[in-house]
């Protein structure tokens, strides 16, 4: 029978951001402990020669896809929307030898996932798929993607 399952792996990084334009304190320059869960869905691989056997993906492969794409680049680093005045402010940074990200988005949790999912999806071997995403940006606020949302 070809049981399908979804496995997560939740990882941590520190991020700056900044919401330009927006009509509260997060418009400051301010940061976050992200926590981001990361589930695919696949059938665990049923071949007893292969070193994966019972795994639908070695959680030590998905975190080098998240880490290589994600966590590595997002953690102590701020992120700003390159198509605003902010600009200014992270090539300054960027001279001063600060890690800035330049994105062509608002930085909200939202828009956040759209950015991760792209970049996951275009990692994962073809039987495996991304199912969800959660990302918590306070201990009260998270946002969620889900494949099966998306049209
Ligand atoms: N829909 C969204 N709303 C807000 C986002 C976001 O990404 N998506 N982001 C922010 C700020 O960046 C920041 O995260 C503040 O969030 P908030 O939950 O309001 O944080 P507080 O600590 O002020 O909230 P408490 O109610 O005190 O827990 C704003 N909105
Ligand atoms: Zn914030």
């Amino acid at each position: 029978m070809n049981n399908k399952i979804r496995i997560t792996k939740q990882f941590d990084f520190e991020t700056g951001h900044a919401l330009y334009g927006y009509d509260g304190k997060c418009k400051n320059v301010h940061g976050h402990s992200y926590k981001l869960s990361v589930t695919v869905i696949g059938i665990p691989i049923n071949d007893t020669s292969n070193v994966k056997y019972g795994m639908v993906i070695d959680f030590g492969d998905l975190k080098k896809i998240v880490a290589s794409e994600i966590v590595d680049k997002f953690d102590h680093a701020t992120v700003f929307n390159k198509n605003t005045p902010h600009i200014e402010l992270a090539n300054e940074l960027e001279k001063r030898g600060h890690n800035v990200i330049l994105v062509d988005y608002q930085p909200t949790s939202e828009m956040m996932l759209v950015d991760f999912a792209k970049k996951i999806k275009n990692r994962l071997p073809n039987n495996i798929k991304l199912h969800s995403l959660k990302l918590q940006e306070t201990g009260s606020s998270h946002a969620e993607w889900y494949a099966n949302d998306q049209s």
